[in-house]
């Protein structure tokens, strides 16, 4: 395995650690904040594995000075985190609550106080639950709520952020969600999910042109979780199907946001369940961006019957899936060859592993190794070429991980939910060593 320095990276590179506010915050009634979709999904028996919420979760709500000095002790730039639209407009429209914008006044002049970059996300999976009540994300009004929403944060924290991301995931939030049924609010509708995955592309349109008038010295984005795609084997049928997987997953989301048009073969392939697009959507839509959020965690194998391959000479992560690192270089440069792209930050990476708590230490090296090989491709990546901005690990500390509850621990800092005590993993010792350190004089 190589060996990764601080000197692999470009002087103006960003290592980061990452959140999102339904998984970390608790304190889902505090100071005026309304139901999220999630809450209610939490709810619905059988939805989460072990039975959670994130009715407490790291209790960050309380706890925001402790973990910023955490944070901050990883000597990392930049922290990536979410704001809760239910905190700030409880109803998802009409008023903005106060002291749901206080905490993320305080949350951001935390940061800066501290000398870490707040990147902060507007929509990670939390919707507000009324809605939801009339639709959600497959309601075409909730576009133009979302904008509304984006408009009452940035009014609020302006140009102390560095960077705001409109979305985290629209193919989670809507396919996911709408079609697989796997995250709130659980259906099972291919049309509904295709309207929402419309509605949340729309949405990220009319959010970037409200952020261009309120911060226009800000970074402005999106996120998406992205697959390097191989098919099972060399058959035609085996090749066919990865290249309608990847349509389906990659480019029915970057083609949209890159070049303003969905990919034709998938739309033609989904027939009746396609979205209905008025005439000025995907100029919307296609709104110039400044950079683009990357999560990638592990690649797809792909073939024609459908079933997911596990190459029998890899390794898997708790979460199952295949440690495979060259995907991160496959897959950056695959985008440097097929679009043009603003600056991307791979917004996460990481890796879940079933954690030891032996003292006070955990000795996680597994996890050391996956951001290690990770890392070392994106280094590679931009030896060859791609702009890669900077590297956030998902995820700062263990947290609730969706349908899988507190099950799987994705965190550098290990967390006690019994009493909440936060402790360092050896892998956020390790990142630490390259994330701090001092950048060479070159
Ligand atoms: C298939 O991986 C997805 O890209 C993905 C993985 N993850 C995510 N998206 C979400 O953005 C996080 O909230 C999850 O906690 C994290 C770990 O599951």
């Amino acid at each position: 395995m190589t060996i990764i320095t601080r000197k692999d990276f470009p002087e103006y590179f960003t290592f980061g650690v990452a959140t999102s506010s339904y998984q970390i915050e608790g304190a889902t009634s505090a100071d005026g904040r309304g139901p999220s979709i999630w809450d209610t999904f939490c709810r619905e028996p059988g939805r989460i594995s072990d039975g959670s919420s994130g009715d407490v979760a790291c209790d960050h709500y309380h706890r925001w000075e402790e973990d910023l000095e955490l944070i901050s002790s990883l000597g990392v730039q930049a922290y990536r985190f979410s704001v809760a639209w239910p905190r700030v407009q409880p109803t998802g429209s009409g008023d903005i609550n106060p002291l749901g914008l206080d905490f993320y006044e305080r949350l951001v002049d935390g940061m800066l106080e501290r000398g870490l970059d707040p990147y902060l996300t507007l929509y990670h999976w939390d919707l507000p639950q009324p809605l939801q009540d009339v639709g959600g994300w497959a309601n075409r009004d909730t576009a133009y709520h979302f904008a509304e929403y984006a408009r009452a944060v940035a009014e609020r924290l302006g140009e102390r952020v560095k960077s705001y991301a409109t979305l985290n995931e629209p193919w989670c939030s809507s396919i996911l969600s709408y079609q697989i049924g796997e995250h709130a609010p659980g259906l099972r509708n291919r049309k509904l999910a295709l309207a929402a995955a419309h509605h949340l592309l729309l949405g990220h349109g009319e959010a970037v042109k409200v952020l261009r008038e309120v911060v226009p010295g800000a970074a402005i984005g999106t996120v998406l979780n992205l697959n390097a795609i191989t098919p099972a084997t060399s058959s035609e049928q085996d090749a066919a199907a990865a290249r309608f997987e990847d349509g389906a997953f990659n480019r029915w989301f970057l083609d949209p946001l890159l070049r303003g048009e969905y990919p034709a073969d998938v739309w033609e392939a989904y027939g009746d369940d396609v979205p209905q697009v008025q005439p000025d959507d995907l100029e919307t839509i296609r709104q110039p961006i400044d950079f683009l959020g990357v999560n990638y965690y592990s690649r797809s194998v792909v073939s024609a019957d459908g079933q997911q391959q596990r190459p029998s000479d890899s390794s898997y992560t708790d979460m199952g899936w295949e440690v495979y690192p060259q995907g991160l270089s496959d897959l950056l440069l695959r985008l440097k060859a097929d679009y043009t792209l603003p600056p991307i930050y791979i917004t996460e990476n990481g890796a879940a592993y079933k954690d030891t708590l032996e003292g006070s230490a955990v000795h996680d090296a597994e996890r050391v190794a996956y951001l290690q090989t990770h890392l070392a491709e994106v280094a590679s990546a931009v030896r060859q070429g791609v702009k890669v901005n900077g590297y956030f690990a998902w995820s700062l500390m263990d947290n609730f991980e969706w349908a899988h509850g507190y099950s799987k621990r994705f965190g550098l800092v290990y967390v006690d939910y019994g009493d909440q005590q936060r402790i360092l993993k050896d892998s956020a010792l390790w990142y630490r060593g390259l994330a701090g350190a001092k950048v060479p004089e070159l």
